[in-house]
């Protein structure tokens, strides 16, 4: 398939519609690895639906996927028809509602569905969760991210950047290679947006791969490698940020003032 060499994820052709509604179409993008791609548009371009679809949340009208082997370095197909299936390519997704359980501790939310059992017994008796090492693990996960979090502090209350870095450090447990971030700041203080920015930076230095949705195109010029721009659910651009991008331009090509890439 026609996509660059240093492509870890790549989409050929792919469209998402509703009935008559367009939500994508014909997109075709490559994510190179170890990049921060920053996905741009107006409301309505078409951003969640291709998050959707990488993640496997609804399926695609038309188009392909592909996913780098690891052993042989070349991009192959990849089915991504339920949100298991995009975990197991690789694609962890933290959405904007992160779907924490905001009632139960922290520990609780890093493990949710994946919880470590004791040692011992198995077969007809039921093993036990093991608590020690989940909030073990869950110190270690929030440190590797910058955050020191008390693995029992209710998730309710904790602030929305603290909130954000537990749904970091879940989507993490399994070791992706792709994290995407659906508006990760939108919810959240200054201070702790500029901390999940640095998480960001934090997750490309460890060798992750990290797709990140926002409005808010500040965020984009901090830190993004490439910036991709939708509009009108057809990809119109991609550009390196290379600190020579004028805000007015980008603008225009997410508001349609400018027609071609
Ligand atoms: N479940 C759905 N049924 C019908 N139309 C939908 C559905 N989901 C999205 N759409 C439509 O698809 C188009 C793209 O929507 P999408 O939510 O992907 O845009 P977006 O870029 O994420 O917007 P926003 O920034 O407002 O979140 C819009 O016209 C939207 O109304």
């Amino acid at each position: 398939m026609d996509a660059d060499d240093d492509a870890i994820l790549a989409v050929e052709n792919v469209s998402k519609h509703y009935g008559s509604i367009v939500a994508l179409e014909d997109v075709s993008l490559s994510i190179k690895d170890n990049e921060v791609l920053s996905i741009v548009g107006d409301n309505g371009a078409g951003k969640s639906t291709f998050i959707k679809l990488l993640s496997g949340v609804i399926p695609a009208t038309a188009g392909e996927f592909y996913m780098r082997d690891e052993e042989t370095g070349k991009l192959g197909q990849i089915v991504l028809d339920s949100p298991t299936m995009a975990k197991r390519s690789g694609i962890e997704t933290v959405f904007q509602h992160m779907s924490l359980s905001m009632q139960h501790d922290v520990a609780a939310n890093v493990f949710m569905g994946r919880e470590p059992l004791k040692d011992g017994v198995s077969g007809k008796v039921l093993r036990r969760i093991d608590r020690e090492q989940m909030e073990r693990r869950s110190i270690e996960a929030l440190d590797e991210i910058g955050f020191e979090i008390d693995p029992r502090a209710i998730t309710g209350e904790l602030s929305g950047g603290q909130q954000q870095a537990i749904a970091v450090a879940r989507a993490l447990i399994t070791d992706p290679r792709v994290v995407i971030l659906d508006e990760p700041t939108a919810e959240v203080s200054v201070e702790g947006s500029q901390k999940i920015l640095d998480l960001i930076e934090e997750l490309q230095a460890s060798g992750k791969t990290v797709i990140f949705i926002t409005h808010n195109l500040e965020e984009v010029f901090e830190v993004a490698d490439r910036i991709a721009v939708l509009r009108s659910g057809s990809l119109v651009t991609e550009l390196e940020n290379d600190g020579t991008i004028d805000r007015e331009e980008l603008v225009g090509h997410m508001t349609g003032a400018i027609q071609q890439g």
